[in-house]
């Protein structure tokens, strides 16, 4: 007989908890020097706008228009040194950190250099925008709407992952003279569809340029290049982490003799500085134990809500922000984004907490990287990144912008404290902030009856589980993110459910299993 599926109901109320442990009016993560992390305030800003005015550039009154619509006026530090270069052509490759406006800065010379050639739909595509994700490469494709909405000649689109092929083409075959793409739908489109005219493309912009060249995406790119023309096309790398391969790359596409070489400008903006965060960012590490982890998060969680504040939280799976969706789902209302969810719910949850006043995203790195949403106060990084340069794309989600405000929580166990050392040679230094165990709830019995009682929560539980050991076990770090050192009990707690039931091997075995 099959088992009937429950779906998850709502929580009975909590259990009366001691006062003297109702840690939720009081500060569970508390800095050395008393000061508990705090959000937005006022002062003292990142500084990233320079005296040069927008209407002192020699751009189309369509596009200045579109800009003083916007409320901009003074270009930031990217803008200022990269926008001259990219409108006489040069192929650059540049650089500054999140939140800067890198976006403008490749936007406007682009939309420009269009306008300039008369360019129309029957041109097809002049400019090739790549993304590393489908909301990324949304919101790109409206900010590229908002500045080219006087344009009556010129078109923008956008092609992604996820969506109807067929619809795509229909737009394509139209003729999209802006295109932003994420890589495999455009390289789907460059094999399947015939009618998409990139024959006459002027500029290719490839935005995290270092990440669009990391493995799971070098293939792709690749096979791009391949099939794009090579004269007279401008080619522009941007990211906040460039990388050598990003110049090797570059290298390589220019071609060590080709006249094109001698043109690519390099532009680093922060290149003599010593942070590699923003100055708006407060930042800080808390060693938490494993079976305690969880119930600091929902301290913490459920302590910045009843301030009305926007917080994200990074995991390392789809699994586990499924499994903490679903859980804190019953207790508070939360978002979340993952790559298992369908395109249509992403996007949509994508803007939902993008107008939110305040509330909970979580995420895995799918919504690291770019994603331009305002006001959000925290950045939780419940599950450590795998490297420093996904570290400063996570927290770069807040403090964006001139004067930006925010702060940012590193979650550690006690044998993951190295990694600062790895965040330090990357020029990241972060303050301690403690853990006052009086103040963590005593609730881990009373969830884990809650997860046990319920057929999907349990499910998700133990998937979450096994997926939070295997990207233990695939971290980067191998010397410090070491799985036949972590205390599974004890993580098993970090998941509250069923936990080590689920792996009835013993310890070693499983794990070689995988
Ligand atoms: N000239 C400007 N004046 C004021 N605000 C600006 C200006 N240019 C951009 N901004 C704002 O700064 C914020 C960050 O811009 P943008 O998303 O382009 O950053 P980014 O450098 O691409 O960040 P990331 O590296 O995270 O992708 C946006 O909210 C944008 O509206």
């Amino acid at each position: 007989m099959s088992k009937k599926r429950k779906r998850p109901v709502a929580a009975p109320p909590e259990p009366v908890v001691d006062a003297s442990n109702s840690n939720l009016d009081g500060e569970i993560l508390q800095q050395e020097d008393n000061a508990a992390i705090r959000s937005k305030g006022k002062g003292g800003g990142g500084g990233i706008l320079t005296d040069k005015l927008f209407s002192d550039l020699p751009i189309s009154d369509l596009t200045a228009r579109a800009i003083a619509d916007m409320n901009y006026t003074h270009l930031t530090q990217i803008q200022a040194r990269s926008i001259p270069h990219l409108m006489l052509g040069s192929d650059v490759m540049a650089s500054a950190k999140t939140g800067s406006g890198k976006t403008l800065a490749f936007l406007i010379p682009a939309i420009e250099l269009l306008h300039k050639l008369r360019f129309s739909p029957r041109n097809g595509t002049g400019v090739i925008v790549l993304c590393p994700t489908r909301e990324l490469a949304i919101q790109t494709h409206n900010v590229a709407k908002e500045l080219m909405k006087y344009y009556h000649s010129q078109t923008v689109g956008y092609v992604i992952g996820g969506i109807d092929l067929r619809g795509e083409a229909n737009q394509l075959a139209k003729g999209i003279n802006v295109l932003v793409a994420t890589p495999g739908r455009l390289l789907d489109h460059m094999q399947k569809n015939k009618s998409f005219k990139y024959g006459c493309l002027k500029c290719l912009i490839i935005d995290e340029a270092d990440r669009i060249l990391e493995e799971n995406f070098e293939e792709h790119v690749r096979e791009i290049f391949k099939r794009l023309p090579r004269k007279d096309r401008q080619t522009v790398l941007f990211s906040a982490t460039q990388t050598k391969k990003v110049e090797d790359f570059a290298k390589l596409t220019f071609g060590e003799k080709e006249e094109r070489q001698r043109k690519l400008v390099y532009v680093g903006v922060d290149d003599h500085e010593s942070k590699a965060t923003v100055k708006g960012l407060k930042q800080g590490y808390c060693v938490i134990p494993s079976e305690r982890r969880f119930l600091v998060l929902y301290s913490f969680l459920k302590k910045t809500l009843a301030r009305k504040k926007k917080v994200m939280v990074f995991f390392s799976s789809c699994n586990s922000v499924k499994f903490h969706a679903q859980l804190l789902n019953l207790i508070q209302i939360c978002y979340d984004i993952h790559g298992q969810l369908k395109q249509h719910q992403r996007t949509s949850t994508f803007f939902k907490f993008h107008k939110a006043q305040h509330g909970i995203l979580l995420c895995t790195n799918v919504a690291a990287r770019g994603l331009d949403i305002p006001d959000v106060d925290y950045i939780v990084q419940y599950d450590p990144p795998d490297e420093p340069k996904d570290y400063i794309h996570r927290v770069g989600r807040t403090a964006r912008g001139d004067n930006g405000k925010g702060s940012a929580i590193l979650f550690l166990l006690p044998k993951e404290l190295q990694m600062l050392i790895h965040l330090k040679a990357a020029n990241i230094s972060l303050s301690e902030y403690a853990f006052r165990e009086e103040l963590v709830p005593k609730l881990q019995t009373y969830l884990e009856n809650i997860v046990c009682g319920n057929y999907i929560l349990n499910q998700s539980a133990k998937e979450a589980y096994r997926s939070y050991l295997l990207s233990y076990k695939s971290h980067c770090m191998k010397d410090i993110f070491d799985i036949h050192r972590l205390d599974l009990t004890g993580a098993s707690k970090s998941e509250p459910g069923p936990g080590e039931q689920c792996i009835e091997t013993s310890k070693e075995e499983e794990i070689k299993r995988w």
